[in-house]
């Protein structure tokens, strides 16, 4: 193994060992703080353009599997773990997490002092980094580092581009791609949902054109402001479709409605996020990946309710619409990785659409 180096926008270098491709790449360095899910995480499209770091000290000791990939081609663009584990020991591992790495051509480091830079991290906000095997000036890779903006077509990257079709015999949901994730398509499928998967930026007409019985937004990569047509979109279809959002399709929802969205400082990632659901009073567990946040102070302005909050910090994890049935949550009810707690928000949209066919039936016959 080379020697490998990650340098922060700040000029802090960190040298470990290098394992995957030996590509040279920048990013945006984030922590997940997961004991184990380290291939839902890679695989998981909303961290496209990312550098991501997991905090639990030992990664890859279960290998790569078939069955656990959020979906086909991963989108981050560096991995960084403190110790690696080359010799996977699982009945369902097909190769190394360094083999599937290089095969993807993404370069992970292993050996660093993730203690450390969780710290920087926490204390600076998430930072731009570069990922490099050429122990060169590191002043000048920082210098450029410091000068690359951030990516703003992430989602153009990681929605499909096409319509496509996962047949049942249920009731007929649009699925509207971000950069989805396979768990949430499974979540409909496992309820024998016809699911006609759309990109980002179908349009409301096509979308209401297919007459489907519910809508769904998926998780995506990015800042949800530069999708604007699809904040537009989802503005269009709000009380003509029950509609139900996760992480960026949440966000989205906000802003169709009048409410804000902020870059918050380090952001949440892992499957250990504690939410209160105010309207049940309970506390989940939740698996959480997101850079942004919807602003609470910015619902009072919109037909927006508060339903969940973050424990650990307060910030907006679920939405409802007063007069509309659609409503959203920030982290991930279909896990991969995490806890299943919040499994139940499919029955719910599910069983939303229904009343709603049935609060309309009686309108019209009415
Ligand atoms: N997982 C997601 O959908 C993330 C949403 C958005 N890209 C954010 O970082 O906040």
């Amino acid at each position: 193994m080379s020697k490998r180096q990650l340098i922060l926008e700040d000029g802090t270098v960190f040298t470990g060992e290098g394992f995957g491709s030996d590509t040279t790449v920048t990013g945006e360095v984030v922590f997940n703080t997961g004991m184990t899910g380290y291939q839902e995480i890679i695989s998981d499209p909303s961290y496209c353009g990312q550098i991501v770091m997991m905090t639990y000290p030992l990664v890859g000791n279960y290998g790569i599997n078939r069955d656990d990939f959020e979906t086909v081609t991963p989108f981050i663009h560096g991995f960084l773990v403190k110790e690696l584990c080359d010799h996977p020991s699982n009945f369902r591992s097909d190769e190394t997490l360094s083999d599937y790495l290089k095969a993807h051509n993404i370069p992970g480091i292993s050996g660093i002092d993730t203690r450390k830079l969780t710290k920087i991290i926490r204390k600076h906000g998430t930072m731009k980094a570069i990922i490099t095997d050429v122990i060169d000036d590191t002043e000048v890779l920082a210098d450029q580092v410091r000068s690359q903006p951030y990516q703003t077509n992430q989602v153009e990257q990681t929605s499909t581009v096409k319509p496509y079709v996962v047949p049942g015999r249920g009731l007929r949901i649009v699925l509207v791609d971000f950069g989805m994730k396979h768990g949430i398509l499974r979540e409909l499928t496992k309820r024998d949902c016809h699911v006609t998967v759309v990109p980002y930026n179908y349009g409301a007409a096509n979308i209401l054109r297919l007459k489907p019985d519910g809508i769904m937004l998926t998780n995506g990569p990015g800042n949800p402001k530069n999708i604007p047509e699809s904040i537009e979109m989802v503005a269009e279809v709000t009380g003509k479709i029950p509609l139900f959002g996760i992480c960026l399709g949440h966000q989205l929802l906000a802003l169709a409605c009048g409410a804000d969205t902020e870059k918050m400082k380090f952001g949440h990632r892992g499957s250990n996020h504690p939410v209160k659901d105010l309207e049940r009073n309970k506390t989940y567990m939740t698996s959480q990946n997101h850079s942004y946040a919807v602003r609470n102070d910015s619902l009072n302005q919109t037909d927006l309710v508060l339903t969940q909050r973050a424990l650990n910090d307060g910030t907006v994890e679920g939405i409802r619409h007063k007069n509309y049935p659609a409503f959203s949550v920030q982290y991930h009810p279909e896990s991969s990785p995490g806890p299943e707690d919040t499994n139940h928000l499919f029955d719910e949209f599910l069983n939303m659409i229904k009343q709603s066919k049935t609060t309309s039936e009686v309108v019209t016959h009415a």
